[in-house]
């Protein structure tokens, strides 16, 4: 007998996934994921173990073995080194999920229905929500089709399914619910509402294409919102299809495929002859399990918009997915600062539909208002009631504006949290490979103890309204060495709050990653006084009100410089320099014992009064 998946035997004896590891982290014997091999004699072991449990319906409490025995086999492949001679480690008591965590298959998901592990038990599995992401032409629509054409059922005979966004295939391991909006854009606009729907990314890469630019930048984009991805290799039905450079193209990201004793699952597939892609469904259930995805239909109703329309005949529709709690056609729904109430609901198959539980799409009839894509949504428990939420929301939100004018940032808001490691996250854009490879060799080099820097994309070219949306939920600024925004991009970044800056010295830009690892602390300006001057005649002018003809006795003024203008010891007014004259002509600067003319945007000045200019000047931070 040869090498075992973890998975397959867990099959073959009847366990769940989580089980099997459980008695794995047991036996001290390490893997990568479920689908890991195992050798013989750990399968010997294995199958003795659950003998003498006499379990197999994976409901029992697993009891770890007191210490693993001494000739405990080695173990997954690639793994690091086998821990057979050590007791048992506590982690055999520990969810699965949690006890490995291979970074890129069963990262902890951001979602914000996330429950505690006492109540988990009772709270039933909910499907996996899935998203597909690539390079242009990679195959996503073709993929989607696929699954879409095998694996679903229209709920009516003759009814033509409408484009909802998602829809519900149904697997030999249950029910999957792919996001059929393929691409990034979707994803992150989703994701910069602050909502996360997708649990699984699948990333497609062409087999004859390889890693390509907006492959790259799909990666960033589920590493960023910490789903687990993974990458299904496409095309495989092709003469020139070479699924080893894929797979070694991706080391280079980091992203080590399990057969090269890393923890990313690899799928071939073809969307074409289908091949592989029921693997591909399978490893989704099984990740899926993995990370234990659990919501509560009895539960508080949450959800989240994925997209709007208006329809003609129907009027507004908007595709909800419900992710706690369930929908009842009547219930009354708040999305932001509007409300409505489910006129008619239908399922992504196009089938009419009284309720909707956890991990379900439907379409919605019964907003006022076409909601926009990652909007959460709640319910109210009538219309009053609602309006209610809606007027709570309203005050919140002018009490965050009123606070955010006056509030002043704390060390630690500036700073990040004391005493933690600090990253900071940056997307770089530049016109070669060869200056992209020289910032980042730079770049690396910088990073000390408690701070890192996270560069979560790099790539050729200006950057794209991708990066600032990628950049807008990250916090990451995006830094361009001779490439610039487009005009589009810079309003984008603009209405987001997103830095970006440009430059054309390399070590100008590193010059700014050092001013953002010391904290982004926004500059801090002082008031640097300028001269003096006294009005000796005021002068009335048709088109620019009032001029204070003035001598000016210290120092000098400056146009658009602060101005105060002070009568005895009263200060009459305060404001800006806004013009200033010598003779006849505009000038910048009149210096001490010169006459001049200057307007203050305001005709209050009399003579005797004194006008002090000054200016704010950047205060140099140690
Ligand atoms: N031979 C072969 N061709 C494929 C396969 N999958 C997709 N294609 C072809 O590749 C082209 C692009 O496929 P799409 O599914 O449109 O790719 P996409 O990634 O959705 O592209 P965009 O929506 O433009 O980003 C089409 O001509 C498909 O017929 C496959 O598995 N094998």
């Amino acid at each position: 007998m040869s090498k075992v998946r973890i998975y397959t035997l867990a099959k073959e004896l009847n366990l769940e996934n989580a089980r099997m590891l459980e008695i794995l982290d047991g036996l001290g014997v390490s893997y990568k994921s479920v689908s890991s091999t195992i050798e013989e004699d750990t399968v010997e072991l294995i199958k003795q173990i659950v003998a003498e449990e006499g379990t197999g319906s994976g409901d029992e409490v697993t009891q770890a073995p007191a210490a693993a025995p001494a000739d405990a086999p080695d173990t997954a492949k690639g793994d690091a080194a086998p821990q057979a001679s050590q007791p048992a480690a506590p982690a055999a008591a520990q969810p699965a999920a949690q006890a490995q965590a291979p970074a890129s298959a069963t990262a902890t998901q951001g979602r914000d229905d996330v429950v505690s592990d006492a109540s988990k038990a009772e709270i039933p599995h909910r499907a996996p929500v899935v998203t597909i992401m690539g390079h242009v032409d990679h195959g996503k629509t073709s993929l989607l089709d696929y699954i879409r054409k095998t694996k679903v059922a229209a709920k009516e005979a003759g009814g033509i399914t409408q484009h909802v966004g998602a829809f519900e295939a149904q697997t030999s391991k249950g029910r999957i619910v792919f996001i059929d909006t393929p691409g990034h854009e979707a994803f992150t606009t989703i994701r910069a509402r602050g909502a996360n729907v997708a649990d699984i990314a699948i990333i497609v890469i062409a087999a004859d294409d390889s890693l390509m630019p907006q492959t790259r930048e799909a990666i960033a984009h589920a590493q960023a919102a910490k789903v687990p991805m993974i990458i299904a290799i496409n095309k495989m039905d092709l003469p020139q299809a070479n699924p080893d450079k894929v797979k070694t193209d991706l080391t280079q990201l980091n992203l080590v495929p399990e057969e090269y004793g890393g923890d990313l699952i690899v799928v071939p597939v073809s969307a074409k002859t289908g091949e592989g892609v029921e693997d591909l469904l399978e490893y989704i259930s099984l990740n899926a399990e993995l990370e234990d995805l659990r919501a509560d239909p009895k539960g508080t109703f949450a959800g989240v918009v994925i997209e709007g329309r208006v329809d003609k005949q129907s009027g507004v529709l908007a595709t909800v997915m419900v992710q706690e709690g369930t929908l009842h056609v009547g219930d009354f729904l708040v999305v932001g600062e509007n409300y409505g109430k489910i006129k008619a609901m239908t399922d992504s198959a196009g089938g009419r539909i009284k309720e909707a539980g956890p991990s379900t799409p439907v379409q919605i009839l019964g907003f006022s208002e076409v909601p926009t894509s990652g909007e959460k949504v709640s319910s109210a428990k009538n219309e009053h009631a609602a309006r209610d939420l809606i007027a709570t929301r309203a005050s919140d939100r002018r009490d965050t504006e009123n606070a955010q004018v006056q509030r002043k940032l704390t060390l630690e808001e500036m700073m990040g949290p004391l005493s933690t490691v600090r990253t900071v996250n940056l997307i770089l854009r530049a016109d070669t490979q060869g200056s992209v490879e020289a910032i980042q060799g730079i770049l690396a080099r910088k990073e000390s103890e408690d701070i890192k820097i996270n560069v979560m994309l790099a790539g050729i070219g200006a950057p794209t309204e991708g990066d600032v949306l990628l950049a807008g939920t990250a916090e990451a600024t995006i830094l361009c060495f001779s490439v610039t925004a487009p005009g589009s991009v810079n309003k984008i970044a603009e209405n987001k709050g997103v830095d970006i800056k440009s430059f054309r010295i390399i070590y100008e830009l590193i010059d700014e990653v050092d001013r953002l690892m010391k904290g982004n602390i926004e500059p801090v300006f002082e008031e640097k006084y300028l001269g003096r001057a006294e009005v000796r005649m005021v002068i009335k002018h048709p088109r620019f009100g009032n001029i204070a003809g003035s001598y000016v006795t210290d120092g000098s003024l400056k146009r658009n410089a602060k101005a105060k203008v002070t009568r005895g010891k009263e200060t009459v007014y305060e404001g800006t320099l806004v013009g200033l004259k010598r003779l006849k002509d505009d000038v910048r600067e009149v210096q001490t014992g010169y006459e001049c003319g200057i307007n203050l945007d305001w005709d209050g000045a009399e003579i005797g009064d004194i006008i002090e200019a000054s200016e704010m000047v950047e205060v140099e931070q140690a």
